[in-house]
């Protein structure tokens, strides 16, 4: 039985894209650069905001200072336009509603900038996460292995009952390289081979196959 979940927030819970190019494009065109289809931001989405942000921006605009000062344009525009189209994924409110009435601990574990990861869990699932842990400052980001460790200190939680849940090679790794099982999830920003490629112990194609894995050894 898994005590614990880890879950990832971009294409995991959360169906972010739209808001988050939709703020990339806001930033191109103030700054008068090429702006990108949202296909192209699935592509660049997932190791932070900052790695996002470098890539969107032009060659010439992708060292430290530049990239700090368009960070801050990204940030004030996404803040007041995260929640304009982002929905959660078919099935996962239900889903966290009966992990937890089952006794499960549940936690987010995400690159997303800590304030924001905070403020959209909190709309779209109240209640429903014992911790929210987004990218802070001098944390290294997933794949490292810290921030789930701290994870898990934070609420006692048992490494060897726990699994990571996420849409990504990132994800899988992250799980990994801190010793849980991890779990892909295909409904994401990511492909069904590229889960299979990190080596994902398990996929899930819906909320209902996931709730099962988690359960199913109950
Ligand atoms: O902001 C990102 O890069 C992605 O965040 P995630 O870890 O929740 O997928």
């Amino acid at each position: 039985m898994y005590q614990t979940v880890l879950f990832d927030l971009d294409g995991t819970l959360l169906d972010t894209i739209e808001d988050l190019a939709a703020a990339g494009n806001h930033v191109c065109r103030e700054n008068g650069w090429p702006v990108y289809s949202v296909e192209e931001f699935r592509a660049m989405v997932g190791h932070g905001i900052r790695n996002l942000v470098t890539q969107f921006s032009p060659e010439a605009y992708r060292d430290e200072a530049h990239v700090d000062g368009t960070l801050a344009q990204f940030s004030a525009y996404y803040g007041a336009h995260s929640m304009d189209h982002t929905r959660p994924y078919s099935g996962i409110p239900a889903l966290l509603s009966r992990l937890r009435d089952a006794g499960i601990c549940l936690a987010v574990c995400s690159n997303k900038a800590d304030d924001f990861s905070r403020q959209l869990i909190e709309h779209y699932f109240p209640g429903r996460f014992s911790l929210v842990r987004g990218k802070l400052d001098g944390v290294p980001v997933k794949p490292d292995p810290a921030v789930v460790s701290a994870i898990l200190e934070a609420l006692h939680a048992d490494p060897t009952t726990a699994l990571f849940v996420g849409d990504s090679s990132v994800d899988i790794q992250t799980g990994h390289n801190a010793g849980l099982a991890a779990c892909g999830v295909t409904w994401g920003f990511r492909s069904r081979q590229s889960l299979i490629d990190a080596g994902a112990d398990f996929l899930s194609d819906t909320a209902d196959a996931l709730e099962r894995l988690i359960l199913g050894s109950l």
